[in-house]
């Protein structure tokens, strides 16, 4: 039974439903602010679920010597080491819709918060003062919004900010013309956009692009009198130069969700005029922690019980229907990957995949991870298929796929060639309607290989008594035969056999075959048939 760890203080909805699925959980919220507790025991674990307290660092997924997936109830996955994780094969997957109607609703309260100084007009009335001409605040209504980052949040937050008949201009070098005319924005250039707004609310994620966003420098084009809101991440806003920039009357309000450091005790933003600051409170409406809950333990508890992923990070989706009908196909395609990868000694440059007939209309990314695992298993045995595609990356192989719709004999197959500097190998398979997987051609050469553990793969000239050959050595040796199966180019060209054997043929029984002289190749294979 998978076990998975709550290591934040999620919603219990997440505890049933790991329970109703049959999965053990343990609900731990506090490990999530204790490093050395959690790297104690997340060894023990498939699956960890968190929210933005808990760090899944390079050194804690260093120690996750179980784990298959990290599911972040929420949005941000900062707090993720993603390359870490996938190249330790650990699926990182979050729940990108679950909070944004809850924390867009938060950038708009703190927008009206800061625009009417509520926070500050609230404490002095609460403490017996009656401060009537203090708290003179602005109007909403015909004011220009600069939205930086129009995603889901931000879109919401544009609807909402034209239902206060605010006008809004955004920057989002990733909206389209068309989508920004749906939404009824302007698209603006940052600068532009810098220029123009009377306020300014951040929606885009911590990235190298978006760090210090507004930086010193842009702070200083912002427009006199302008009110910031940040309630996406810390990092995106130079809360020093903010501070300056709010002391000097240059910005004349700030509201901040989130900080460069959290849990934040000081900031230079704390205690100046019309600043309003809560901690972290945008995803905190009992609705949207239901939501997130329940979709990250549905999410993890599909991915450890059927292989379905959803709103991963670092994999392509495969939807449970996907995974059922996809499975022998994946696994054929691991196969394929393990049979090139096994043949090959020298460096693979590049990686062609070939899929025909009724697989071509598969979800290929998540086939191609497969191929690309099958080939990496045999210069990592633990690589996976989040795992492969980034170690082939980084050995700088080139992943091509083709797909077409010929397939005669076959209702579809799969062909996979590996090319190094010195030649091209290629093997294609199929899945028969039993889902058991066939080789049905090596090196161009047809045959029909049913594919077991243990195989014998073996090349030779077209001449008589090969098969008698094979046959007396393997039983001499005491090695039982499952399968045997021929193929050849031509007439006295080039033949192969594929022998699939009951128990790993030792290398020296291999050696009196090549001590015969009457082999080109003989090579003993291991496939993974879990
Ligand atoms: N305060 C909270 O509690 C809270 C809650 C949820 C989300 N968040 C934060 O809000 C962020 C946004 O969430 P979302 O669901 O809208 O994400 P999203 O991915 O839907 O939208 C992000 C948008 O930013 C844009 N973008 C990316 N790089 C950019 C750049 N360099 N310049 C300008 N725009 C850029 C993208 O094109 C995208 O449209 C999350 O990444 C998360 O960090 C905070
Ligand atoms: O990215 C998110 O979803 C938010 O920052 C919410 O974070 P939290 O789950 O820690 O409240």
């Amino acid at each position: 039974m998978p076990k998975v760890l709550i290591s934040d203080a999620l919603s219990d909805a997440a505890v049933q439903i790991f329970r109703d699925r049959g999965i053990d959980v343990d609900f731990q919220p506090q490990l999530g602010k204790d490093k050395e507790a959690l790297a104690a025991i997340i060894g023990n674990y498939d699956g960890l679920a968190i929210r933005s307290a808990t760090k899944a660092t390079e050194k804690l997924i260093a120690e996750a010597t179980n784990l298959k997936v990290i599911g972040r109830a929420g949005i941000g996955v900062d707090n993720v080491d993603i390359p870490a994780a996938s190249k330790k094969g650990i699926i990182v997957m979050n729940t990108p819709f679950g909070n944004s109607i809850t924390t867009a609703e938060h950038a708009i309260s703190l927008m009206l918060a800061v625009a009417r100084q509520i926070p500050e007009a609230n404490a002095s009335t609460h403490a017996g003062k009656w401060e009537k001409s203090r708290f003179m605040g602005v109007e909403l209504t015909g004011k220009t919004l600069g939205v930086i980052g129009a995603g889901n949040i931000g879109s919401i937050v544009i609807d909402r900010a034209r239902g206060l008949r605010m006008k809004v201009v955004a920057y989002d070098p990733f909206l389209s013309e068309e989508r920004a005319t749906e939404l009824g924005v302007e698209k603006l250039e940052l600068d532009a956009l810098l220029a123009r707004a009377d306020f300014i609310t951040m929606h885009v994620p911590l990235t190298d692009q978006t760090r210090n966003i507004l930086s010193r420098e842009n702070i200083a084009k912002l427009k006199p009198g302008v009110r910031i809101i940040n309630c996406a991440r810390g990092g995106l806003v130079d809360e020093e130069a903010l501070a300056d920039a709010i002391k000097s009357g240059h910005v004349a309000g700030a509201a901040f969700d989130v900080f460069a450091e959290e849990p934040a005790t000081e900031s230079p933003l704390f205690n100046l005029p019309n600043v309003v600051v809560t901690p972290h409170l945008g995803a905190a409406t009992t609705e949207a922690q239901e939501n997130v809950a329940l979709q990250v333990a549905e999410q993890m508890s599909d991915y450890l019980l059927t292989g379905a992923v959803t709103n991963a990070i670092n994999m392509p989706s495969i939807s449970a229907e996907e995974a059922k009908v996809m499975g022998p196909w994946v696994a054929l395609a691991g196969h394929l990957g393990n049979f090139v990868g096994q043949m090959t000694d020298e460096p693979i440059t590049a990686i062609n995949v070939l899929y025909d007939g009724q697989v071509s209309g598969m979800n290929l990314q998540a086939l191609n991870c497969s191929v690309i695992a099958g080939i990496m298993r045999k210069v990592n045995p633990d690589v996976n298929m989040v795992s492969a595609p980034v170690i082939a990356k980084e050995r700088g192989i080139k992943i091509s796929t083709t797909r077409q719709d010929q397939s005669g004999a076959f209702e579809g197959y799969i062909k996979v060639t590996a090319v190094t500097a010195q030649r091209e190998r290629s093997v294609a398979g199929t899945v028969f309607s039993d889902g058991k997987p066939r080789f049905i051609q090596i090196k161009g050469i047809n045959i029909d290989a049913e594919i077991g553990q243990h195989m014998v793969y073996t090349t030779n000239d077209d001449v008589p008594g090969i098969i008698g050959l094979l046959g007396q050595t393997m039983g001499d040796n005491d090695v039982n035969i499952a399968n045997f199966t021929l193929g050849r180019s031509a007439k006295n060209g080039e033949a192969i056999a594929i022998l699939y054997v009951d128990d790993a043929v030792p290398e020296k029984t291999l050696d009196k075959l090549r001590a015969t002289g009457k082999f080109n190749q003989v090579k003993a294979l291991e496939f993974d048939m879990a």
